[in-house]
């Protein structure tokens, strides 16, 4: 476990503080301070380039920081870490394209994400078949694809294929995932039951949305945190962001 860094606030899930990160003297980050709860939903939005994946990059430790704090669960220095470590603290991550196994059935596709479960504890705890098929039927429940769990993966609609991805996210029991556009090329009715299953998922998960469907940031109603130019420009309900001159300016008015 690593020291804690002084001043770090020790309550929250997830603390960004003062981060910075520039590619070729640009810089994508600039003093970057964000804070996530346990147990929270919130919202990023922003313009494009605003600093969205760079910011998901450098929690994942894709990307490290020049500059600024990046603690989680209060006490681990994330930018000590590298991408398989993190992913091992419980920091899932579902990219915008879904990469699931089309010729496997749904019910595998959540047994194989069970089975590449990166804890150490792994092989004691899952030694029984029972715990795992009740693991197994409680994701295929949040994800709204138990009656179709012997179908081929290949056969699901494009956000279907997104809830499954979702699903294989939370076999690995993460604390804290971050979804990337989950709406994206959704109907209404799909994107309408994602934001369903979102919160239900976040009743016991920390959860971070980028997203540019404001229809479904308002179906989400968690606090939206607005980037611009690689910081936090704005950062409340959304009500209140959207009442916002400059977030009109630089995203909603566009
Ligand atoms: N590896 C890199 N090398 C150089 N520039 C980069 C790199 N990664 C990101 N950038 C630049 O940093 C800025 C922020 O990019 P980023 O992808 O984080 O924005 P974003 O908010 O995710 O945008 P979008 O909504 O388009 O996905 C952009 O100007 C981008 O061109």
């Amino acid at each position: 476990m690593n020291a804690p860094v002084p001043g770090a606030l020790t309550s929250s899930l997830l603390y960004l503080d003062g981060v910075s990160v520039s590619f070729d003297g640009f810089k994508a980050i600039r003093g970057l301070s964000l804070t996530i709860e346990p147990d929270e939903m919130r919202a990023i939005i922003g313009p494009n380039g605003a600093g969205k994946t760079t910011m998901m990059d450098i929690i994942t430790g894709k990307t490290k920081p020049d500059v600024g704090t990046v603690m989680f669960g209060g006490t681990v220095d994330l930018t000590k870490l590298d991408e398989a470590a993190i992913a091992n603290l419980g920091i899932g991550r579902k990219f915008q394209k879904p990469t699931v196994f089309d010729s496997h059935t749904i019910e595998d596709n959540i047994l194989l994400a069970l089975k590449s479960k990166r804890t150490v504890g792994k092989t004691l705890f899952w030694k029984t078949e029972e715990p795992q098929q009740k693991r197994i039927d409680d994701i295929l429940g949040i994800i709204r694809l138990a009656d179709r769990r012997d179908r081929l993966a290949g056969s699901l609609s494009h956000g279907q294929k997104q809830w499954l991805e979702i699903g294989m996210l939370l076999a690995q029991d993460p604390k804290l995932l971050l979804v990337d556009e989950p709406a994206a090329g959704m109907t209404d009715g799909e994107t309408a039951q994602t934001a369903v299953l979102l919160k239900e998922i976040a009743r016991d998960h920390s959860v971070i949305v980028v997203e540019h469907d404001m229809g479904f940031i308002r179906e989400l109603g968690v606090k939206v945190t607005v980037l611009h130019e690689g910081s936090v420009l704005a950062e409340g309900p959304l009500d209140h962001v959207s009442a916002n001159e400059r977030v009109v300016e630089v995203y909603l008015g566009r």
